[in-house]
């Protein structure tokens, strides 16, 4: 493999075409059980949305220490807030991320009903003292919200599933943006030290978009890395986790890491799309057979994503009874 597939969503953004959702699952179906990542063009996000996406999050993360601290996701049990650079370990194996990370959920009033009954990962976003953020922000979320369930209506169908399939188990989804920056490698950098360690995603499936530095790279299954330069407006998509035990290891969830060697600043948005807290991920219709029974236990979205994120964060981590 010596690049990943594109696949093109234009002919069914704003339209009901069976014959051109075939043919999307196909390719999607393709890409998902082989590198488990592919280019999205033709997706119909306005180029002056994403634009504002990449000034905004550019303004974040210049403002200084003393601004950024107290948004920490530190004090969010709902994974939302800011994580400094070398806060994360994405390869635990190695040493921390040379990048520093926000994030944003669903975006909900302090006095919603899920909220205030106590849903997991049900929280109120915190936003810096910037002016337009929080807007083009959220405009952003509902626009990747959007693509990634039109990606699932395609799924859904190269899964042998009804199109909607997933649409109620991702419309009050535990869905991430997260606004990523990377500083140019330093010389001083520890050996084995990366943008972001090897890992697999934990979500369904994630909508990635960079600025032109480039620096991704997807592990090949001999091992090899392949280099993911960035393509002019399309996303990087992967499948995560989540739908890979979801689909009973039919979709393949590949590790991937970063590492900015371009000597500039690298600025990437990455929108992780995780189920609704309640959707049960058992094993789909289809994905079974007498030779593969199914390998996972059902689990709700949210105890996945729960246990995922305790292993990522020490702050997480509970302490044993
Ligand atoms: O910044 C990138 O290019 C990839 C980031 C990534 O893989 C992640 O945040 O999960
Ligand atoms: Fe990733």
């Amino acid at each position: 493999m010596d690049r990943l597939p594109i696949i093109d969503l234009s002919a069914l953004v704003g339209a009901d075409d069976p014959a051109a959702l075939a043919m999307v699952a196909a390719e999607i179906g393709a890409a998902a059980r082989g590198p488990g990542f592919f280019y999205v063009s033709g997706h119909g996000i306005d180029p002056d949305l994403l634009a504002d996406v990449f000034t905004q999050s550019a303004a974040f993360f210049d403002l200084p220490r003393a601004d950024k601290a107290p948004l920490s996701i530190e004090r969010s049990p709902h994974n939302r807030g800011y994580v400094g650079l070398l806060g994360e370990k994405l390869d635990s194996a190695k040493p921390a991320d040379l990048k520093e990370a926000f994030n944003i959920g669903l975006d909900l009033s302090p006095d919603d009903p899920r909220i205030l009954g106590g849903e997991p990962f049900r929280g109120v976003n915190v936003w810096p003292d910037l002016p337009g953020f929080a807007e083009t922000m959220r405009g952003y979320y509902d626009a990747a919200w959007s693509v990634g369930r039109l990606l699932h209506r395609a799924i859904a169908v190269d899964l042998g599933l009804a199109p909607d399939f997933f649409e109620d188990k991702l419309d009050q989804p535990m869905a991430v943006l997260r606004l990523l920056h990377y500083p140019p490698h330093p010389a001083g950098a520890e050996e084995g030290q990366l943008g972001a360690g090897e890992h697999t995603d934990y979500g369904n499936i994630t909508l990635l978009m960079t600025d032109d530095v480039g620096g991704l790279e997807v592990r090949r299954r001999d091992g090899t890395w392949l280099k993911a330069p960035p393509i002019p407006g399309a996303f990087v998509c992967n499948i995560g986790d989540c739908l890979m035990r979801w689909t009973n290891d039919v979709y393949v969830s590949t590790p991937h890491r970063v590492l900015n060697a371009g000597g500039r600043e690298r600025y990437s948005v990455a929108f992780f799309l995780d189920p609704n807290p309640d959707a049960l991920v058992a094993c789909l219709p289809g994905c079974a057979s007498d030779e593969t029974p199914a390998k996972y236990a059902p689990v709700t979205g949210a105890d996945y994503l729960a246990a995922r994120l305790d292993a990522t964060y020490d702050f997480r981590r509970k302490e044993p009874a």
